[in-house]
């Protein structure tokens, strides 16, 4: 074959160069010439498949990286979902554990004086007991109960009454101990639990809260209304049931009320 063209070095000039070997009328009768046809046009077809493969591995790679990213959306989305969730939840928690701490504190408070209530003097009087068996501790209750409250109410009304109440509630509470309990046990009668303390100090400590309830003013005047208040106290007894020491608490105040009242009665 005769074409002294020096061969060109890239794809297209080279096909060029081939074509141009083929149509020259001066190889028109070179035995090597339906080789060459035969090779350019196999590699003709080799070309246009190893295109159409690459079309197809493009369109497969463009559609896994679709895939890819929108699974990679999705998957953002739930984890935002999620965390929103786990941030209301956390939220919700917080408020029922405080809804619970709230109601807890409700079912054992007064209302009224925001004493304890009955409810949670028997439980501490129970966990005294528990103490007192176990360890042999002693306690002491004083039942407290205001005399001639009727008088206040009837002078100056049920409700400045039910502020009477209040004061004499703080009154009580801020002359105990830290580890004692002063509770509204009903209408004008209260409760006072002394863990650790014999019947002296507890006395003393009585004799404290009847001085302080002697200057319970009225909030309205200012008028002192020397409130007095008898008092049953008694120790715990031993291996006995608690409701047999409010029992003997109850006649002991009783027997206050009895003797003239503004008086500490001991059983
Ligand atoms: N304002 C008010 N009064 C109450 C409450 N609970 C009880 N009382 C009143 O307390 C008074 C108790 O009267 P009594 O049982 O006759 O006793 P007292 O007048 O205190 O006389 P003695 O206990 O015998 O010294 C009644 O008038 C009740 O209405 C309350 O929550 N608020």
């Amino acid at each position: 074959m005769s074409n002294h063209q020096p061969i060109p070095e890239d794809d297209a000039g080279q096909d060029a160069w081939l074509e141009t070997l083929i149509v020259d009328p001066a190889n028109s009768n070179n035995p090597l010439l339906p080789a060459l046809q035969l090779l350019c046009r196999r590699d003709r077809e080799h070309k246009k498949r190893l295109n159409r493969l690459l079309r197809i591995s493009d369109g497969y790679y463009a559609l896994a990286r679709a895939e890819t990213d929108s699974l990679l959306k999705h998957s953002n989305q739930q984890i935002r979902r999620l965390e929103k969730i786990s941030r209301i939840s956390d939220r919700y928690q917080q408020s029922l554990l405080e809804w619970n701490e709230q109601l807890r504190r409700a079912a054992l408070r007064d209302p009224l004086t925001g004493l304890a209530n009955r409810r949670m003097m028997i439980e501490r009087i129970e966990e005294e007991q528990e103490r007192a068996r176990r360890r042999h501790t002693d306690f002491t209750l004083a039942m407290l109960d205001v005399d001639y409250f009727k008088q206040i109410n009837d002078t100056y009304g049920h409700e400045l009454g039910d502020r009477v109440l209040c004061s004499i509630a703080d009154a009580i509470n801020s002359n105990l101990r830290n580890y004692d309990l002063g509770a509204r046990w009903g209408g004008e009668e209260f409760m006072i639990l002394l863990p650790h303390t014999g019947l002296t100090e507890a006395r003393d400590i009585c004799a404290r809260v009847q001085k302080a309830l002697a200057g319970v003013k009225l909030a309205q005047t200012g008028q002192t209304l020397n409130i007095t208040a008898s008092i049953g106290l008694t120790p715990y007894r031993g291996q006995e049931e608690y409701t047999q020491t409010i029992d003997r608490a109850d006649k002991a105040l009783l027997r206050a009320k009895r003797e003239g009242r503004d008086r500490i009665e001991v059983a």
